[in-house]
């Protein structure tokens, strides 16, 4: 299970944005849609420690990384969150064995354990990277590359997947081919995913449910089984868990009229 309702805000100065986001699922793969701008990836930053949020909680699996309420803030290393940039972000001096296994090997600065150098290797194989394990990214395609950020994501057997629109970069044939891979190795290794997309064909090749997201807010909830939705919003400003977003306009117009800003 999947429990996420954060409350979070970013500001640099001029700017501030509002997260009030709150879903839950026990769906294995969980897509987030909506409009650039609308919080997506601060909300999967917040999920693995990147963003501290101000208030609410997630719970993944039963357990609780963070609860403002509960003072519970489990460090980003702690969290087992396999967590997929929207660039790879592959290091460029390690070989994709070492950068597979990275995750296990830098934060606590050893070898792997022969359990978890057994868990590198088959993820390797389940990429068909095998016989580049000993290359260096530069050398590899775009879709390898992707192939080895999956893999290393997955490497610390994570209690859950965060996706930041994996295959944006590739191209539609190489996505159709990485959408398959990654729902087979996720099926193989049981573990759920979030995945952020603008790309319905995403949403429908590999999401069981899907969040729409919209200034901050996931305002519709739709599973994609069933080809069935629900409105979140309604249900959210009844019980009073989430301020309605301050829109751009608004915010601009309490500034002309020298108005306190509101939220
Ligand atoms: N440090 C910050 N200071 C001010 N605003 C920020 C900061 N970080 C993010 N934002 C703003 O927060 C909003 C949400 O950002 P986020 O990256 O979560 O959007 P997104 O839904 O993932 O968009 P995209 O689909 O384009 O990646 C954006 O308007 C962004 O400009």
């Amino acid at each position: 299970m999947i429990d996420v309702d954060l409350q979070a805000c970013v500001s640099d100065g001029s700017r501030r944005f509002d997260l009030a986001v709150r879903f839950a699922s026990d769906a294995p793969v969980v897509a987030l849609y909506g409009p650039s701008g609308a919080g997506k990836s601060l909300t999967l930053q917040a999920m693995a420690g990147l963003q501290r949020p101000t208030g609410g909680h997630v719970r993944i699996g039963g357990r609780t990384l963070f609860d403002a309420k509960r003072g519970v803030d489990v460090p980003v290393a702690e969290r087992r969150v396999g967590y997929l940039f929207q660039h790879y972000a592959l290091f460029p001096h390690l070989s994709v064995r070492d950068n597979v296994a990275f995750g296990l090997t830098h934060w606590w600065h050893r070898r792997p354990s022969p359990a978890q150098a057994e868990r590198i290797d088959a993820l390797i194989d389940s990429f068909g990277l095998a016989s580049f394990a000993a290359s260096r990214p530069a050398s590899l395609s775009g879709g390898q590359q992707q192939r080895v950020a999956l893999a290393r994501a997955l490497a610390c057997a994570p209690s859950v997947l965060l996706l930041d629109e994996p295959f944006a970069a590739l191209n539609p044939m190489l996505r159709q081919t990485l959408r398959s891979e990654l729902a087979q190795v996720c099926a193989q290794w049981h573990t759920p995913v979030v995945m952020i997309t603008h790309d319905v064909d995403d949403v429908l090749a590999l999401a069981d449910v899907v969040f729409v997201i919209e200034q901050g807010q996931a305002v519709r909830e739709v599973d994609v089984r069933r080809g069935d939705g629900r409105e979140l919003t309604q249900r959210a400003l009844v019980h009073g868990w989430v301020a309605p977003a301050v829109t751009a306009a608004e915010r601009s117009v309490r500034r002309w009229l020298g108005a306190p800003a509101r939220g």
